[in-house]
């Protein structure tokens, strides 16, 4: 069964025929008198699964939090879905939020909930439906990222690492997004369930024709998963392709992160 919400499109037509389904334009973040981010511009596909690296501290999760509206910036402008974030009525800032998904890092389920009850919490926020409904819809959400019906009374403490971050999942795929963020997905993870994970959101790409903004410093999704990976650094993107394109690179960090002795022991195992 895939009952689902209505979810009102945006009706603008400046997104047909677009290929970026998010533009970040000249986006500058600082905090206190520290510049995080400056005048960054990244433009993600529609249909990629885009990788964001970079080192510690360098802003990916700024980045993903400010393209959420979650951070506040000093300047700089979305351009999501074809819609420029900034002018937008509430209703249609409304109908954009329900196109997102997000999982964010350590999954951030609600601990006093159970995993259908956090399902259901993107349901409830933007629409109003009967109980029956959204319970079917939550269900099959578990179904999608592979968890059996079981697990739908458990409570995040009650869950593995790998069922918490397959339940978050669930629910940032409550409302059929168009437009999935991932902050950190396969961290903490052993290395077979995060093989399982990557395999889940390229196959979740595929057949739900999502798009993936995906922050991570796992070389292992980088390779498997990702179509494009973007490097943050100096406050900004400084470099953007794939896995070839950044391990020819000169820049010293990518040099290193790509093609150093834990990068060279990947493309081994590979
Ligand atoms: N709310 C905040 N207030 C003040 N400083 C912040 C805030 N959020 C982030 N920062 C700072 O911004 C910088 C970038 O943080 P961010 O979490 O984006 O890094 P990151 O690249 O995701 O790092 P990691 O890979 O370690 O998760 C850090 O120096 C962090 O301390």
């Amino acid at each position: 069964m895939t009952a689902t919400p209505q979810t009102p499109q945006n009706t603008a037509s400046s997104e047909t025929g677009a290929r970026a389904i998010l533009s970040v334009k000249g986006l500058t973040v600082g905090f206190s008198s520290r510049l995080v981010l400056e005048n960054l511009d990244l433009d993600v596909q529609r249909g990629e699964i885009l990788g964001i690296v970079g080192a510690s501290g360098t802003g990916k999760s700024v980045l993903l939090r400010s393209v959420l509206g979650l951070v506040q910036r000093q300047s700089g402008q979305f351009i999501m879905f074809g819609h420029n974030t900034e002018k937008l009525s509430r209703q249609e800032r409304l109908a954009i939020e329900r196109r997102l998904g997000v999982l964010f890092q350590h999954g951030a389920l609600f601990s006093s909930l159970s995993v259908l009850q956090n399902i259901q919490v993107p349901m409830r926020e933007y629409y109003t439906l009967p109980q029956r409904l959204m319970d079917e819809l939550a269900i099959s959400k578990l179904e999608l990222v592979g968890l059996s019906p079981d697990a739908a009374h458990k409570f995040p403490s009650e869950l593995s690492g790998g069922m918490i971050k397959r339940a978050a999942l669930a629910r940032a795929l409550a409302l059929d997004p168009q437009l999935l963020f991932l902050d950190e997905p396969t961290s903490g993870l052993d290395p077979i369930s995060a093989e399982e994970f990557d395999d889940l959101i390229s196959t979740l790409r595929d057949t739900l024709g999502l798009t993936v903004f995906m922050v991570t410093h796992d070389l292992d999704s980088l390779s498997q998963a990702c179509d494009r990976i973007a490097v943050l650094a100096e406050r900004r993107v400084l470099a953007i392709g794939n896995m070839n394109d950044l391990q020819k690179n000169p820049h010293p960090w990518i040099k290193s992160y790509f093609t150093g002795k834990r990068a060279i022991r990947q493309w081994d195992k590979n």
